[in-house]
């Protein structure tokens, strides 16, 4: 069956500046989404996972640029350079939920006069009394309590949960196909997090709305997403079902990953856990794998080609990863295993 895809980016590439200091920050990436699906973007800080995530929404700002590559949005390849389509795609039909709600809302204007400026973007015609009652029903959908009245608050009469929440409320606000969530939930406490979490999976599952979830956080991924993208120096270096990635891991760096997650002594607060060595810089960047220098599994051809991402379902693995070696790993833990299922 060919299911819907939402997003489809091919072969993205994104720079900031040019010359020899460019800083090549998405480096040919591709991702599908299909209808529904919860996909999480992993990677160490600086990996390029927000400059992706922008460069999707037109949002890349005037010191980067989109340098290549294709974005079709429900089959339709879009152009970026064309702002009117891209304002119309926002909140329509793809929508971003920032990091820090108080840097997205605007602090001397109501959460009700915010929101319905959300919903009027792409619905001109709606009526006052329509309106109203639009913004207290999304306000109730994400539990803000007394709505009614509520709606006449500021943000910062608001809690840092209750702001997440109302970003939530807009970004769902005109029904799109996808909710972009950029580190949704660092801001606030263990506590919100989990509930502003659950909240955004509730909503997504009963709207059958596609998430990409932006975050460092590894447990975040494997509680709430079907599948996991990791990032590393601008590339995708593994991409696979949640299940099998938390499993077995195809690329060392994602091993290494969930490794480091194992010892809590090195959990800096907020951010993933640290791997020894660190990512080369994006405007200088290694012949060969960009993991090599810190991949303790690196061999002969690491350090001369730059590996590209292959599928390993062949071998029985639901994903597949950019890796020389990732095909052997996989066969030979199956191995191991006595290929049991
Ligand atoms: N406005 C900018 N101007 C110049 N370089 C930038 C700009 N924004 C990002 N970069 C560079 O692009 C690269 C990717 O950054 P990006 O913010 O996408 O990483 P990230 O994975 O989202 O990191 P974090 O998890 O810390 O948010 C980094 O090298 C960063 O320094």
């Amino acid at each position: 069956m060919n299911e819907q895809l939402v997003l489809e980016v091919n072969d993205l590439r994104t720079q900031f500046g040019s010359g020899p200091g460019c800083v090549h920050a998405v480096r040919g990436v591709d991702l599908k989404i299909k209808k529904g699906e919860k996909v999480g973007l992993v990677g160490e800080s600086g990996s390029g996972k927000s400059a992706l995530a922008l460069s999707i929404m037109g949002l890349i700002g005037p010191a980067g640029q989109v340098s290549g590559g294709t974005i079709a949005i429900n089959g339709q390849v879009i152009d970026q350079q064309d702002e009117r389509q891209m304002s119309q795609i926002r909140g329509a039909n793809i929508s971003l939920v920032y990091q820090d709600p108080m840097a997205a809302l605007d602090p001397v204007w109501t959460i009700g006069g915010q929101m319905g400026e959300a919903i009027r973007r792409h619905n001109r015609r709606i009526s006052r009394a329509a309106l109203r009652a639009r913004i207290v029903e999304l306000l109730r959908a994400v539990e803000v309590p007394d709505a009614e009245h509520r709606l006449n608050s500021y943000p910062m009469q608001y809690s840092g949960g209750m702001r997440q929440r109302v970003l939530i409320a807009m970004a769902i606000a005109n029904e799109p196909e996808l909710i972009i969530a950029d580190e949704p939930t660092t801001a606030l406490d263990v506590t919100t997090q989990a509930q502003v979490l659950d909240l955004l999976q509730r909503l997504a599952d009963s709207h059958d709305t596609a998430v990409l979830l932006v975050t460092h956080n590894m447990g975040v991924v494997a509680q709430f997403c079907d599948r996991v993208m990791v990032m590393y120096a601008g590339r995708i270096v593994e991409e696979a079902e949640s299940r099998a990635l938390f499993a077995h891991q195809a690329h060392p760096y994602t091993e290494a990953l969930l490794k480091a997650v194992l010892h809590p002594d090195r959990l800096p607060e907020g951010r993933l856990p640290s791997i020894p060595g660190t990512p080369p810089p994006l405007h200088q960047l290694p012949v060969g794998c960009a993991f090599a220098a810190r991949c303790p599994q690196r061999g002969e051809p690491c350090t001369a080609l730059d590996p590209q991402l292959i599928e390993l379902s062949d071998v029985g693995y639901s994903g597949g990863a950019a890796c020389h070696f990732s095909r052997q790993r996989v066969v030979d833990r199956r191995t191991e295993r006595g290929n049991a299922p």
